[in-house]
């Protein structure tokens, strides 16, 4: 699991940390892994580090120290080091270092004159407030096109919440210390930090709100039949979704539905849509006993019916595309998993939709409490959150699944895996992850369809079970 922890909770454990080996020690620990990180850097994009340039952008703070560090050690393995100070008094004793190793400080013009194969943005970390200061922002601008490595975030991205309202630095590679920040894992932060790498400074940590699944957490989630298992103890998955006039929302929703992780799929629609999904999935059996449904994709008209059918069980239930503008009544805190998209959760909500693609997480959460109900927002990196404020960064995908009917598909998995008997967070989350693996391998890097997700999800599955 990758935790993201706020900025309090890592203050909090870097004095533990200072009480046990001291300050120096530990951004001393810091300032290796970020030289390591840039030295690796300057090697895949020069294939060398002696006699390559590198540019440190240094402020007020110990986020400028450890850049300062970092510099002075590479500037004894041969790397041209050059500082450009953006506060008054940068770290003394990170500067004496540069200094020592053969580096030197230059002003805006020289920096420019410099003509640095990186820069190092130690401008502002942890204690940073969004936004840059003029004189930060000039230099930003100034050298533009320069590649970036950030130390602990790209600064001016807000920290604990992931936002990016004021200008910001753009970096090719963050290395971030200790443990995520909010900022490295969620959006629209996360997209400007690049690759991201952690480098272990020793900090003990406590449980963060904010996770990523990977590919072991999902193993251990995964449901997997044992000997005793059968098509009942494995679960019931129903299918309400799907309309005259989207027949095809019914055919991916089932085809996710009918991915294997349930042991039966029932199909409830119009005639002419249910006559299609038999044909096409003769597995499919029609109205019974669900332990979860899948609602609203491509259900048009339809949808507000289907809904409330659905809502009628006293099962968990998936609510997707058109159902969710039916979502009149809070249903509780079990049981209820929505997947909007931005443009849907902004409709839901009230509000542009800018504002929730420049929020995504805040957004979430709200809705998760709103509604009781755990919050899958879709986007180029998923967000699931809980009505108590715990969330799920989804880390799989590809972009290529930007492709029309891959929402459907994901409704109907993650209420398979709801009849499956996972709670709803770890149906949506495990389900977004799944998702995301199976169109990464349905596209192997390039162009897919919707139901190429579908047909690649039992491989992923498979190497998954195989591995716990
Ligand atoms: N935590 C850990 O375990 C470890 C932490 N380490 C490192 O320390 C970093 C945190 O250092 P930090 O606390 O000194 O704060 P930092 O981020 O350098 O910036 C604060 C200074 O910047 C200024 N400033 C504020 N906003 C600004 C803006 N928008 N634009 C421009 N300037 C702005 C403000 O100055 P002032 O307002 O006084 O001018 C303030 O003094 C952390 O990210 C990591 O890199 C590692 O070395 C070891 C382990
Ligand atoms: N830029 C992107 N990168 C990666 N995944 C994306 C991106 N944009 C959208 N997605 C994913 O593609 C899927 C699209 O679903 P959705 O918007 O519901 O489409 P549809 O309604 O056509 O099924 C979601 O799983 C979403 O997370
Ligand atoms: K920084």
């Amino acid at each position: 699991m990758r935790q993201a922890h706020t900025v309090a909770q890592v203050r909090a454990a870097e004095e533990q940390a200072i009480a046990a080996v001291g300050d120096e020690a530990l951004m001393q620990r810091a300032a290796t892994g970020l030289a390591v990180a840039v030295a690796d850097e300057l090697r895949r994009r020069r294939g060398h580090t002696y006699g390559t340039r590198v540019l440190l952008l240094v402020g007020a703070g110990n986020n400028g120290g450890d850049a300062l560090f970092a510099g002075a050690w590479l500037a004894r393995h041969g790397v041209a080091v050059r500082a450009l100070p953006l506060a008054e008094h940068p770290h003394a004793p990170g500067l004496a270092a540069l200094l020592a190793a053969g580096g030197r400080a230059v002003d805006l013009p020289g920096a420019v004159g410099f003509d640095a194969d990186l820069l190092v943005d130690g401008i502002v970390g942890i204690g940073g407030s969004p936004g840059l200061r003029p004189d930060a922002q000039q230099a930003v601008e100034a050298l533009a096109g320069v590649p970036v490595v950030a130390v602990d975030l790209p600064s001016g991205v807000a920290v604990d919440t992931g936002e990016t309202p004021e200008p910001h630095v753009q970096a090719e590679v963050t290395v971030t210390f200790g443990t995520h920040k909010v900022a490295t894992l969620v959006d629209p932060a996360a997209a400007a930090c690049g690759e991201v790498r952690l480098v272990d400074i020793g900090l003990v940590l406590p449980d963060a709100d904010v996770e990523a699944l990977e590919a072991a957490d999902v193993a251990t989630l995964l449901p997997v039949p044992g000997r005793a298992s059968h098509k009942y103890t494995r679960g019931v998955v129903g299918v309400r979704a799907g309309s005259r006039a989207y027949p095809g929302a019914a055919l991916l929703c089932v085809a996710g539905a009918a991915s294997g992780m349930a042991g039966m799929v029932r199909y409830v629609g119009p005639d002419e849509v249910d006559s299609r999904v038999r044909q096409r999935f003769p597995e499919v059996v029609g109205a019974g006993r669900v332990q979860a449904w899948a609602v609203g994709s491509g259900g048009d008209d339809e949808a507000a019916a289907a809904l409330a059918a659905a809502l009628g069980d006293d099962v968990p239930v998936v609510v997707d595309a058109d159902a969710l503008r039916h979502l009149h009544h809070r249903r509780g805190p079990s049981g209820l998993v929505l997947t909007p998209h931005a443009g849907e959760l902004a409709a839901l909500l009230g509000e542009p939709r800018g504002e929730v693609e420049g929020a995504p997480l805040r957004h979430a959460r709200d809705a998760a409490r709103r509604w009781g109900a755990v919050v899958l927002l879709k986007g180029p990196r998923t967000l699931v959150a809980d009505p108590g404020g715990r969330v799920r960064v989804n880390s799989t995908g590809t972009p290529w699944l930007a492709t029309a009917g891959a929402g459907d598909v994901l409704t109907g998995l993650v209420g398979a895996l709801l009849a499956s008997g996972l709670d709803p967070f770890d149906a949506a989350s495990v389900g977004a992850w799944l998702h995301g693996a199976a169109a990464s391998r349905a596209g192997r890097g390039g162009p897919l369809v919707a139901s190429d997700v579908a047909h690649a999800l039992p491989e992923i599955v498979g190497a998954l079970a195989s591995e716990v």
